[in-house]
C-alpha cells in the first residue's frame, strides 16, 4: 500500500470530552459500518466498558475515506484508554501514530489529562491537531477555549476545527483536516522488519491477537518472526486489519497497522512495547521505549466459601490471560483462609477486575483494603518488598521503610485552591509548583505518597471543587518514611487481613477511628467482642461490641409471619458477605473500613 495514502492517528482527550463519540461519528461518516452493524460505542468491546463508559483496551479501526482530491485514504484510528491507570497503554498506542487529534470540550476547556496526553504525544513527536468538540452546547465558548489551548498547550489553535461529535457538525471538514495536517508514515518496506507491539488480547477463536505498527520493512503471512523482549520465535499464521471486523490480509508494509495471529498461548507471553523482527535477523535493533508495567496497588481476594478457592484460581488465570498488567499469587490469611494477593495498575483497574470476577464467574468474594508496595531495609542489610501490611516485620526487626511517591498535577478554578492545598497537605503532600494558567485557573503540583492517593483522594478532590478539579499523576519513586503497622485484634486475636500501614503521626488517630468504625459495623453476637488497635505489643485503642440480649425473631413473637420471613431473608442476604474469624462473624465492609478512617 502506498504510504502517502495512509494516516495513523489517535484521539486524545480528557475523560468525557467526547473521544469515543467522535470515533463512532468518524466511523459513520466514512461509512465504515453499515446501519445494521452499528452499535453504540462500537470501539468499546466489553460490556463493562460500555456500562462504565470508559475505554479499557486500546483498539484500532481502519477507515476508508474518499477525499476531495479524488484519492482514497486509509485512516488507522488508534483508540487509547482514557484513564490515568492505563497511561502506559496510551503511551505505546501513541508511539504507533504519526499524529493525534486533541479533542477539547468547548464548554469545559483544557484539563489536567488533556495536558498529560499532549505531553505524551509530544514525546512521541506527533503532529497535534486541536479539535473543539461539543459546540452544540449552549455554554460552549469556542474563542475562550481556543485561547486556552494556545496559552496552556502552546499550539496554534485559531483555525482549529469546531465540531459536535454528537450531532455530526463539522465531520466532513475534520476528515479533510486529518488528511492535510497529519503526516503520512515514514519507513521503508525494503529495510529490515521492525514492528511495534502496542496491544494484544485473547480471542476465544483466534488465540492471542497481537496489534502491531510496522515501522520498517514488511511482514508476510508464514514469515518466521522473533519477539525480542519475550525471546520467542513464532510463525505468522494469519494477519488482518480491523474494518471494524477482522479482514484478512497477506502483507503489512512499513507504515501499516494490523493484527498478527501466531499461535501464542497467553497474553502474558506478549509484552506491550516489544519489537517484532524477522527470526533470521534477530539482531535488528529494538524500537525505543519498552518498559515493564508494574502493579501499583495490591489487595487480597478471598472466596467467602472456601470450596470456591479452585474456581477463584481458574477465574484469575483466565483474566490474567487477557490482561498482563494484573498479577496474582496465593496468599494465606489467618482470618480469611486461602486466597490471592492481587496487583493492579490503580484503583479503577482493581475495581474492574473485582467486578469481572463476581459477574462473569459468579464468585462470592471478600477483598481486603488496597495497599501499596513498600520496600523494607532489614537489619541484616537485606531488602524485602511488602505488598501486604500483615507481612511487615515487627518494629525493631528492620532499619527503615520506603514508600512509593507520585507526582500529581491538579487543575482547579481559583476559588477552590485553598481547600485543595489543605487536602494535599493533610495527605502528606509536598508542594512543588503552583501556576496561574489563566486568570481563574490554577495548576498545582505535589509530590504525594501513593498510599495517600489510592484510597479516596480523587473523590475528595472532586467533591471539594464541585467537580471542577481534574488531576493526573505519574510514579516518582521510593522515599524513606516513618511508617508503622497498626494491627487490629478481635477478642485478643490478631486479624491479619485488617492490618494497615500508616505514618507514625497518624497511627493513633487512625487506630482509634478504625476501632470505632468496626464497632459500628460488626453485628452484636452472643458474647461481648473486644476490638483493639495495637502497634507492636502496645494497645492504642479499644471498643466493645456488647453481647446480644435477645434473638432477632423474639421481637416478632405472635406477629405477622411475613415480617418474620423478611427478617430471616435479610439476615441470610447479609450472611453472603460474612466471614467467621475465630468465633466472630465479620462482614465484608469491615475489611474496607480502613479506607474511610479519615472521614
Ligand atoms: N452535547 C454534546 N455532547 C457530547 C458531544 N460529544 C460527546 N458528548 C457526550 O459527552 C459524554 C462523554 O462522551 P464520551 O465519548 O463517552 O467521552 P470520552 O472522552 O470517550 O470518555 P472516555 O472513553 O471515558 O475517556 C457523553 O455523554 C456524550 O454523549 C457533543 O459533541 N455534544
Amino acid at each position: 500500500m502506498d504510504q502517502k495514502f495512509i494516516r495513523n492517528f489517535s484521539i486524545i482527550a480528557h475523560i468525557d470530552h467526547g473521544k469515543s463519540t467522535l470515533a463512532d461519528r468518524l466511523l459513520d461518516e466514512t461509512k465504515t459500518i453499515t446501519a445494521r452493524e452499528k452499535k453504540d460505542r462500537l470501539l468499546d468491546n466489553m460490556d463493562l466498558e460500555k456500562e462504565r463508559g470508559i475505554t479499557i483496551k486500546a483498539q484500532t479501526v481502519r477507515l476508508k475515506y474518499q477525499a476531495e482530491d479524488g484519492n482514497t485514504y486509509f485512516l488507522n484510528l488508534i483508540d487509547t484508554p482514557g484513564h490515568v491507570d492505563f497511561s502506559y497503554e496510551v503511551s505505546r498506542s501513541l508511539a504507533s501514530c504519526d499524529g493525534a487529534l486533541l479533542v477539547v470540550d468547548a464548554s469545559q476547556g483544557v484539563e489536567a489529562q488533556t495536558l498529560a496526553n499532549v505531553y505524551m504525544a509530544m514525546e512521541n513527536d506527533l503532529e497535534i491537531v486541536p479539535v473543539l468538540n461539543k459546540i452544540d452546547l449552549p455554554h460552549a465558548d469556542v474563542d475562550k477555549v481556543k485561547q486556552e489551548i494556545e496559552d496552556i498547550v502552546g499550539i496554534d489553535a485559531m483555525d482549529a476545527d469546531e465540531v459536535s461529535a454528537k450531532s455530526g457538525i463539522g465531520m466532513g471538514k475534520l476528515l479533510e483536516t486529518i488528511i492535510e495536517k497529519i503526516p503520512s508514515p515514514t519507513g521503508s518496506p525494503d529495510n529490515d522488519l521492525q514492528a511495534l507491539i502496542f496491544d494484544s488480547w485473547f480471542d476465544p477463536y483466534q488465540g492471542v491477537v497481537v496489534l502491531v505498527r510496522v515501522m520498517e520493512g514488511k511482514l508476510k503471512k508464514k514469515d518466521k518472526v522473533y519477539l525480542k523482549h519475550s525471546d520467542q520465535e513464532y510463525e505468522v499464521l494469519k494477519m488482518g486489519v480491523n474494518t471494524p471486523f477482522f479482514e484478512e490480509v497477506t502483507e503489512l508494509g512499513a507504515g501499516e497497522v494490523g493484527m498478527l495471529i501466531c499461535g501464542i498461548k497467553a497474553v502474558r507471553d506478549v509484552k506491550i512495547g516489544d519489537t517484532v523482527v524477522h527470526a533470521k535477523k534477530k539482531d535488528t535493533p529494538n524500537l525505543p521505549g519498552y518498559s515493564e508495567v508494574k502493579p501499583m496497588v495490591f489487595c487480597g481476594i478471598f472466596p467467602v466459601e472456601s470450596v470456591d478457592y479452585e474456581n477463584l484460581k481458574e477465574a484469575l488465570e483466565k483474566l490474567a490471560l487477557n490482561d498482563s498488567s494484573f498479577t496474582y499469587e496465593p496468599e494465606t490469611s489467618g482470618a480469611l483462609g486461602f486466597g490471592f494477593r492481587c496487583g493492579f495498575l490503580g484503583l479503577l483497574h482493581m475495581n474492574i477486575i473485582q467486578e469481572r470476577l463476581e459477574r462473569e464467574f459468579e464468585l462470592n468474594l471478600i477483598s481486603t483494603a488496597p495497599s501499596v508496595s513498600y520496600t523494607v531495609q532489614l537489619n541484616d542489610g537485606g531488602q524485602i518488598d511488602v505488598e501486604n501490611p500483615a507481612d511487615l516485620p515487627e518494629p525493631g526487626e528492620f532499619e527503615s521503610i520506603s514508600e512509593p511517591y507520585v507526582k500529581i498535577s491538579i487543575h482547579v478554578p481559583n476559588e477552590f485552591v485553598g481547600r485543595i492545598i489543605k487536602l494535599c497537605e493533610e495527605r502528606r503532600g509536598i508542594q512543588t509548583d503552583l501556576n496561574y494558567i489563566t486568570e481563574d485557573r490554577v495548576q498545582i503540583s505535589y509530590d504525594l505518597p501513593l498510599s495517600e492517593m489510592v484510597f479516596d483522594f480523587y473523590d475528595k478532590l472532586k467533591g471539594m471543587s464541585k467537580g471542577y478539579a481534574s488531576m493526573d499523576y505519574e510514579f516518582k519513586g521510593y522515599e524513606p518514611s516513618s511508617l508503622v503497622k497498626v494491627d487490629i485484634l478481635l477478642n485478643g486475636e490478631k486479624v491479619d487481613a485488617l492490618s494497615l500501614i500508616c505514618h507514625r503521626d497518624n497511627a493513633y488517630s487512625k487506630g482509634k477511628v478504625l476501632v470505632e468504625r468496626l464497632r459500628k459495623i460488626i453485628d452484636r453476637q452472643q458474647f461481648d467482642i473486644a476490638i483493639q488497635a495495637a502497634i507492636g505489643a502496645k494497645i492504642i485503642s479499644r471498643e466493645t461490641v456488647k453481647a446480644l440480649r435477645k434473638n432477632v425473631l423474639a421481637k416478632c413473637y405472635g406477629g405477622d409471619i411475613s415480617r418474620k420471613r423478611k427478617l430471616l431473608e435479610k439476615q441470610k442476604a447479609g450472611k453472603k458477605r460474612m466471614k467467621m474469624v475465630g468465633s466472630v462473624e465479620i462482614p465484608q465492609e469491615a475489611f474496607l473500613a480502613v479506607l474511610k478512617v479519615d472521614d
